[in-house]
C-alpha cells in the first residue's frame, strides 16, 4: 500500500521527497488504471510551467510536478547557486493548476554517493546550445532519464521554449525504451511575446525593455525567410544588428531542421529559427517555426 502524499498546508500541493514514496504513490494510481502526467521543472514557477501542469491535468487523471535544481546541468561558470528557489510559493501555484503531487528530492536522493552514470544523446546536442553549454545536455538527459524511471508516468510534458531539450528527451525516451508519451507544449509568451523564463527575473527594467526587441526581430526574420529571401544573407545581416539593439552578446542565430537540429540554409523538413543572446547575466533563448517556400 502506498504511503499517502502528505498535504501539509491547505492550498499547497502535497510534496514527497524520496524515490520510494514517489514510486509507491504512482504505482497505486497506475494500479487503479489511472494515467499520470509528469511535469519536470527546476521551480521558480511561472505561467509557462503552469500551462504544462494544466495540460497534464487535462490529458491525464493525475498531474505530478517535479522540482529539482539539477546541479549536473549547470557548468561551473553558470548560475546554479543563484538560481531562484521558492518552494512554498511554487506549491501554492501548483495547487491552483490542479497538480496532485510535487516530487522535490534532495541532491543526495537523486545523486547518492558513488553515482557514476551519464546519459548522453549524441547528434542532436552537437549544435545550437550544445557547444555553448558543455555538459548541459548530458546533465539534462541523465536527470530526465532518472525522473522518468523513478516516476514511471504514462505521459511527460516539456516546453517548446527549450526545443533542443525537448528533442533530446524524445530521443532518449525512444532509445532507452522508456514507456512514456513525451508531449511538447508551445511556448507561453508575455504580452510583448517575450518567452516566459525563470531567468527573466534576473533582468533590470532597462534590460527587460531591450529584451522586448527580440520577438519583433524574430518575427520579422521569419516573415522574410518565409517570403523566400536568401537565408544566409538575412541571418548574417541580422546577427550584426544585435549590438545596435542593445544586446550584449549573441551566442547564435540559426535556421535549423526541427528533426536533426542541424543548422542549414535549406533544411530538409520543418524548420525553426533559433536564437540565444545575452543581456547582462541573463541568457535569453527562443525559437520560432519557419514555413519555408517550396522550391
Ligand atoms: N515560456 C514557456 N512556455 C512553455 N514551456 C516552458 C516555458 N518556460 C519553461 N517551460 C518549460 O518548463 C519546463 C521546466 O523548465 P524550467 O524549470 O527550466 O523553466 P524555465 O523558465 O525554462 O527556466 P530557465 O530560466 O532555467 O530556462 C521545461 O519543460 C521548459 O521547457
Ligand atoms: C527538464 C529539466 C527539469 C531537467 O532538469 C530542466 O532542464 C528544465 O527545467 O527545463
Ligand atoms: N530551461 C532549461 C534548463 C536550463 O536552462 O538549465
Amino acid at each position: 500500500m502506498a504511503a499517502p502524499a502528505q498535504p501539509s498546508t491547505a492550498g499547497e500541493t502535497p510534496v514527497l521527497r524520496t524515490v520510494a514514496e514517489l514510486r509507491a504513490q504512482v504505482a497505486q494510481w497506475r494500479g487503479a488504471g489511472e494515467t499520470v502526467g509528469l511535469v519536470p521543472t527546476m521551480g521558480a514557477l511561472h505561467e509557462g510551467h503552469l500551462t504544462l501542469v494544466r495540460r497534464a491535468k487535462a490529458e491525464c487523471r493525475r498531474a505530478v510536478a517535479t522540482l529539482f535544481v539539477n546541479p549536473t546541468q549547470f557548468a561551473p561558470t553558470e548560475d546554479f547557486d543563484a538560481y531562484p528557489r521558492d518552494e512554498a510559493k511554487d506549491r501554492a501555484l501548483l495547487a491552483t493548476a490542479g497538480c496532485d503531487l510535487l516530487f522535490a528530492p534532495s541532491v543526495e536522493a537523486v545523486y547518492p554517493p558513488g553515482f557514476s552514470t551519464v546519459v548522453e544523446v549524441k547528434g542532436l546536442t552537437r549544435h545550437l546550445d550544445g557547444p555553448f553549454r558543455p555538459g548541459h545536455f548530458a546533465g539534462v538527459a541523465t536527470v530526465v532519464s532518472k525522473l522518468l524511471l523513478m516516476a514511471a508516468p504514462t505521459h511527460a510534458y516539456f516546453g517548446e521554449k527549450d526545443f533542443q531539450q525537448l528533442q533530446v528527451i524524445r530521443r532518449l525516451a525512444g532509445d532507452l525504451d522508456i514507456p512514456v508519451r513525451i508531449v511538447g507544449v508551445p511556448t507561453v509568451r508575455e504580452a510583448d511575446k517575450l518567452a516566459l523564463s525563470s531567468r527573466n527575473r534576473y533582468m533590470t527594467p532597462a534590460q527587460r525593455e531591450i529584451a522586448a526587441r527580440l520577438p519583433p526581430l524574430m518575427q520579422a526574420l521569419v516573415t522574410r525567410l518565409e517570403g523566400g529571401a536568401n537565408v544566409e544573407a538575412v541571418l548574417n545581416e541580422a546577427r550584426g544588428q544585435f549590438p545596435g539593439l542593445g544586446f550584449d552578446r549573441l551566442d547564435y542565430l540559426e535556421l535549423a531542421d526541427e528533426a536533426t537540429l542541424t543548422p542549414s540554409p535549406h533544411p530538409a523538413g520543418p524548420a525553426r529559427l533559433f536564437v540565444a543572446v545575452w543581456l547582462g547575466r541573463t541568457r535569453l533563448i527562443d525559437n520560432w517555426p519557419v514555413r519555408l517556400p517550396q522550391k
